[in-house]
């Protein structure tokens, strides 16, 4: 039967990349999306200000909603300390099977825990499952109608600290208006918006920070 893209990825990133190299894995997937086929993967202009608000973070315990083949995933984890605690949650299990495959591709299997499930059930057993107390960084990229929901899961489950930072990507295209309006509203958040495009177009997309005050 047809391969998916997932896997016509995962072939790209083995024929182009160099094993145990990151930044080859990276331009290997974008090269793919630019010059092959269209994914969902964050991309280099929003991955570029990812680094940056990594690099700026330098957390110690990291959040990751949404892995899909685990573009950004290899993003932030080359960027990590060691001891770094960094968890990432795909719903979909083959695509959990193709981003394991690529994050081991960049050598960086022991930096990251992929786990499959969704938010909902898997953000209030974080603390039990990963002995987690706080997130110093979460990066939103799943579901846009769980990102408002989930946000205030992460407030209830008491997972934020003064200073956490969440930054979510698609907040235009395809957009999260309810979770911008709550976090740009809430006296509890600072935000600012990082205007940019949908990855690999020329569509109008951006990132919104939000640190968290309480
Ligand atoms: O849907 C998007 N990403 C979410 C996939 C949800 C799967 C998961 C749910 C879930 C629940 N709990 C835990 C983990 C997870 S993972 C997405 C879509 C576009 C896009 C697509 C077509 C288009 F024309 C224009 C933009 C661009 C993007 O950058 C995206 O991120
Ligand atoms: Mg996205």
């Amino acid at each position: 039967t047809r391969s998916t893209r997932p896997q016509r990825m995962l072939k790209a990133v083995q024929k182009k990349a160099t094993k145990g190299d990151p930044e080859s894995v990276i331009s290997a997937i974008d090269y793919f999306c630019k010059h092959s086929e269209w994914a969902m993967n964050v991309g280099d202009e929003k991955g570029s200000i990812l680094d940056s608000v990594v690099t700026e973070v330098n957390p110690s315990t990291v959040l990751e909603l949404g892995t899909y083949c685990g573009y950004s995933t290899v993003r932030i984890a080359r960027l990590l300390s060691p001891g770094t605690k960094f968890i990432t949650l795909e719903f979909n299990p083959a695509n959990v099977t193709i981003a394991r495959q690529i994050i081991a591709y960049a050598g960086l299997q022991d930096k990251v825990t992929v786990v499959e499930g969704s938010s909902g059930d898997l953000i209030p057993q974080m603390k039990e499952r990963f002995g987690i107390t706080t997130f110093d960084f979460i990066f939103l990229d799943h579901w846009k109608d769980r990102y408002l929901p989930d946000i205030k899961l992460f407030e209830e489950c008491g997972l934020l600290r003064k200073g956490s930072v969440l930054l979510a990507d698609n907040v235009i295209c395809p957009g999260a208006p309810e979770y911008l309006e709550y976090v740009r509203n809430s006296p509890r958040y600072e935000s600012r918006y990082y205007p940019a495009h949908l990855e690999y177009t020329k569509v109008e997309d951006g990132l919104e920070k939000s640190v968290f005050l309480e």
